[in-house]
């Protein structure tokens, strides 16, 4: 059998058996869809995967760094209590407004707070605010400015923050040290960063499944 047939074959396995429909979820999907959004979001099993980050860190306060329709903020933003608050960074006005109302149809509008515009302009307006430090970073937008988001994950960090960053295998090309794709730069960058700075232990793991192979960079901020 074809590998990535048993890979997607797999993942309906491990929904079926450990991940409960959840209505909003399924019809954020269908509305990014018929919105024409990019097929690019996480998986269901990923996306519960996030949102078991979520609660293992207690996370009260969540952001993240490209929202596209909402998928993985729905997943996230369901581990919140009442009085959480996820900010989700996105640069299409498109993308956000079709997320805006899947977090609105799955009953989150008054946890989650979708930010329109370049992600870099965001994150420095969040920082004039004075925002406090969230609990979970998820980073899953442009990955050549990945390096420039570790940065300000950093900074609107605590001891303890979980950071989880996406993508960052790429079917294998992010050990091609001579790639000319940027994103592949911008992973590598990324990894380069993570080795020299001391201020986050951090980890990453391959995936395989119905998004084809890839993986996640966990880490976790130093006390
Ligand atoms: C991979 S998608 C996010 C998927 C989403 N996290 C999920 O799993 O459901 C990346 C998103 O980042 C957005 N993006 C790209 N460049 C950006 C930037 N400079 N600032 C903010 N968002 C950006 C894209 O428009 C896209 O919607
Ligand atoms: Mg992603």
């Amino acid at each position: 059998m074809n590998e990535a047939f048993t890979w997607s074959l797999v993942d309906e396995y491990i929904e079926d058996r450990l991940i409960p429909r959840d209505p909003a979820l399924d019809e954020a999907l269908d509305a990014n869809r018929q919105a024409d959004l990019p097929p690019i979001d996480v998986s269901a099993a990923q996306g519960k995967l996030l949102q078991l980050f979520a609660r293992m860190a207690g996370a009260k306060r969540i952001l993240e760094i490209g929202t596209l329709g909402g998928y993985s903020t729905i997943w996230m933003a369901r581990a919140l209590p009442e009085d959480g608050t996820l900010v989700t960074l996105e640069l299409d006005p498109r993308h956000a407004a079709v997320a805006v109302a899947n977090a609105a149809r799955a009953g989150l509008d008054r946890v989650v707070d979708v930010r329109v515009g370049p992600a870099l302009e965001q994150l420095a307006e969040l920082d004039a605010e004075g925002a406090a430090p969230f609990d979970l970073i998820f980073i899953d937008a442009d990955k050549p400015n990945n390096p420039a988001y570790l940065t300000w994950a950093l900074r609107f960090s605590r001891p303890g923050t979980v950071i989880v960053g996406d993508n960052v295998v790429r079917e294998g090309a992010v050990i091609e040290r001579h790639s000319t794709d940027p994103r592949v730069q911008g992973v590598r960058a990324f990894f380069d960063l993570l080795a020299q700075e001391p201020r986050i232990s951090a980890t990453a793991i391959q995936t395989v499944g119905s998004k084809g192979y890839d993986g996640f960079m966990i880490g976790i901020v130093n006390g």
